[in-house]
């Protein structure tokens, strides 16, 4: 049974809740399509993170990857399990000092970072920027010029790892937008351009392998290159990292079929493999970073939609629409993303057939589900989707000026409205008149 996979409870009345709290009641309080977290299982995931480094004795940083889903609220919650941020634009970073994030905490990531966003970082001081290119250096030494400051760094490589994950999310392959290539000289070129450097002090080396990784492996191998470099690196130039960051990438449950591990297990795991390296290559064992997104928040997060209009071609298909779509998750159409869901007005009720879960964009793929087994289904049913907790709201859009949904947090048994449904004067706001503009004589 679909819901047997997914840490969600049924109340006494038949419905499916979130953090002890019934979703219908909220569908019915806040309206659909709603995104809803259940904040204790976003805690528990950070924690667990957290207390795999302590477990071991490991200096590590765990740097929650904003871009998975970035608003105050969440940001708030990141800042009191202690945990450091990962921005990758000035919009990132805005939201961040908005939630009055300790800037000492921030990294900036980015492969095409802005003199704009390079000077925010330095002016608000953040822990470290990831140094992507030679741009990034170029910019940055000329920033902190300006500003009379310093600013910690790590070059970011692609160790030339193609992660077992859907193509557009690899990142540590060599053909890659990202990073300095590890193998052709460039990240040495780089560790030269640095070493030394009056104003930006090297701390190590960056990398990210990919994303919804289920196995320890592509990080192993990934640490095995960067050591090989390291030792001789060291030989070479004397420098020694201070910080290893491995990015993040670990894999959640959308469906059954998907088996993540522990999240302790992929920091053990890392902690580890580095281990070995420094005791291989007689190194000094560098402080180890992560940088989870999604498995932090993926899981805890649901999508309610109200079922609408039903479409059947016998033997072909049948179509159940929701008030929602590929607006408010769009990770079915760019990368085939698959994902489970119940009626949540009735979750248990034995499935009876299957159907497909379109949205309402003007867009024949735009669809959330294919083959779902439901029970036979009423109108005005609510269908909650599961494991939309990661790049659905922060990757919304307003397609069909479709406006994006509310979100709501759940913790302690009570609900709380963290971000406003947008309405339909938000979506115009910025929009400006053409009339009286221009004056139009129209074609005879
Ligand atoms: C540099 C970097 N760090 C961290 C992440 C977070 O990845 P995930 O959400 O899969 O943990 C990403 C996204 O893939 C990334 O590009
Ligand atoms: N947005 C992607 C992951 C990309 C992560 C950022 N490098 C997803 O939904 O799976």
């Amino acid at each position: 049974m679909i819901l047997d996979a997914h840490p969600f409870n049924v109340n006494t009345k038949g419905h499916l809740e979130i953090g002890g709290v019934d979703t219908i009641q909220l569908a019915e309080k806040y309206g659909t399509p709603l995104y809803v977290y259940d904040v204790e299982m976003i805690r528990n995931h950070a924690r667990a993170f957290v207390q795999a480094f302590r477990d071991a004795g490991v200096h590590g940083k765990v740097a929650y990857a904003s871009k998975a889903f970035s608003t105050i609220a969440m940001l708030q919650v990141a800042k009191q399990e202690g945990l450091c941020l990962d921005v990758i634009s000035e919009g990132e970073l805005y939201t961040a000092l908005q939630a009055d994030f300790p800037t000492e905490k921030i990294h900036m990531h980015g492969n095409n970072k802005n003199e704009k966003e390079i000077a925010m970082g330095v002016e608000h001081e953040i822990g470290c920027i990831v140094i992507d290119n030679f741009h990034d250096i170029d910019l940055l030494d000329l920033e902190l010029m300006k500003q009379e400051k310093t600013m910690n760094v790590l070059i970011r490589v692609t160790p030339g790892v193609e992660s077992k994950t859907h193509k557009y999310i690899m990142t540590g392959n060599e053909d890659s937008k990202f990073g300095f290539d590890l193998q052709n000289g460039q990240a040495e070129d780089a560790l030269k351009k640095l070493l030394g450097h009056p104003r930006i002090n090297l701390k190590g080396l960056h990398c990210h392998i990919g994303s919804q990784i289920f196995e320890t492996d592509g990080f192993r191998v990934a640490a095995d290159i960067l050591f090989v470099k390291l030792a001789a690196w060291k030989e070479k130039y004397q420098f020694e990292s201070e910080v290893l960051n491995l990015g993040g990438g670990f894999g959640i449950r959308y469906t059954e079929s998907d088996t993540p591990l522990p999240l302790a297990e992929y920091v053990k795991d890392m902690i580890q493999s580095v281990g070995q390296n420094c005791h291989k290559y007689n190194m000094k064992s560098p402080e180890i970073w992560i940088e989870p997104g999604r498995s932090i928040v993926g899981d805890a997060g649901i999508t309610l939609y109200t079922i609408g209009a039903n479409k059947n071609i016998p033997g072909v298909r049948e179509y159940y629409s929701v008030d929602g779509g590929m607006t408010d998750n769009i990770r079915p159409a760019l990368y085939q993303s698959k994902y489970d869901a119940v009626i949540a007005n009735r979750p248990e009720a034995s499935p009876e057939k299957e159907v497909s879960i379109a949205g309402k964009c003007c867009e024949s793929g735009d669809m959330l589900i294919w083959d779902l087994p439901v029970p036979q289904i009423q109108d005005k049913d609510i269908l909650a989707v599961f494991s939309t907790g990661a790049y659905n709201y922060s990757m919304a859009s307003h397609y069909n000026r479709l406006t994006k949904p509310a979100v709501v947090f759940i913790e302690g048994g009570q609900d709380y409205l963290v971000v406003k449904r947008e309405t339909y004067e938000d979506i115009v706001k910025n929009d400006l008149s053409y009339e009286g503009i221009k004056s139009f004589t129209s074609a005879k």
